[in-house]
């Protein structure tokens, strides 16, 4: 199954840049099962196996790859949900949630968090990462745009509950804030899974418009950074140079708890 997840992903990696991708992304989790009682089997070290494949599948395709994320076992034996490829993020908010009659889900069970935030340079603009969950704390995506990020790129897997309620309203809502892009990167549904993926990769651009989007089957989203656009919306609107730090020093100091 995993090897015939990483074939998957370098044939679609391949046929995205021979269309003129040149940052690709792919979904959450994409070489394994998505669940905590399958993070231990798939898991293997960063550099390993997958992240040589990745390395591979990049220049051979010659684009930025973002590689999804792949459930990581550090030296310790620790496990993590990590994103491993030009940076290497560690999810840093695990999905522990419980939704009565709808779903639970802990990664926490079986997961460590990663503690640092993640950011990467490419020849079209620094570009910020997050893992799914990471999604819904707004903190990771201002302080990416305030290092200069052009876009925020969150490979995820939102589920039938919470899929329908946020996943696109969280993505405009990082976009809109920060004027910045914004793109998700899900795995397709299988109803026969245990865990149901929302599917929809989208990508948003800074005044908040959803520019790609797809529905629940696989195949490849396309969406061009433009960065006009970016000046643009921030000329027209423009908050990030209003912002008054003074009356709120606690969010200019980053400040922990
Ligand atoms: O935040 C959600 O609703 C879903 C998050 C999730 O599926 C994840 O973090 O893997």
């Amino acid at each position: 199954q995993k090897t015939q997840n990483i074939a998957n992903a370098r044939t679609h990696v391949l046929e995205a840049a021979q269309k003129g991708a040149q940052v690709v992304c792919l979904p959450e989790c994409f070489n394994s099962l998505y669940g905590t009682q399958y993070f231990s089997e798939y898991a293997e070290s960063v550099p390993g196996a997958t992240t040589q494949a990745l390395s591979d599948m990049a220049k051979e395709a010659n684009v930025y790859l973002v590689g999804g994320s792949i459930p990581e076992r550090d030296a310790t034996g620790k496990l993590f949900n990590t994103c491993a490829q030009l940076a290497v993020h560690r999810k840093i908010h695990l999905f522990d949630i419980d939704i009565p009659g709808k779903i639970r889900f802990q990664e926490s069970e079986v997961l460590s968090p990663g503690n640092s935030l993640t950011h990467f340079d490419t020849m079209y603009g620094r570009i910020g990462l997050g893992i799914c969950y990471d999604i819904r704390f707004p903190e990771l995506a201002m302080i990416a745009a305030r290092k200069g990020c052009v876009a925020m790129i969150y490979p995820g897997a939102f589920n039938m509950a919470t899929g329908p309620l946020h996943w696109e309203l969280l993505q405009r809502a990082r976009a809109v804030d920060n004027q910045i892009y914004v793109a998700t990167c899900s795995p397709a549904r299988d109803v026969n899974g245990t865990y149901v993926a929302w599917g929809h990769s989208t990508a948003v651009d800074p005044s908040g418009t959803v520019i790609a989007t797809t529905e629940h089957k696989e195949t490849i989203v396309y969406a061009d950074l433009d960065p006009e656009k970016l000046n643009e919306v921030r000329q027209a609107i423009p908050v990030t140079q209003q912002r008054r730090f003074n009356v709120y020093p606690d969010v200019a100091a980053g400040k922990q708890d």
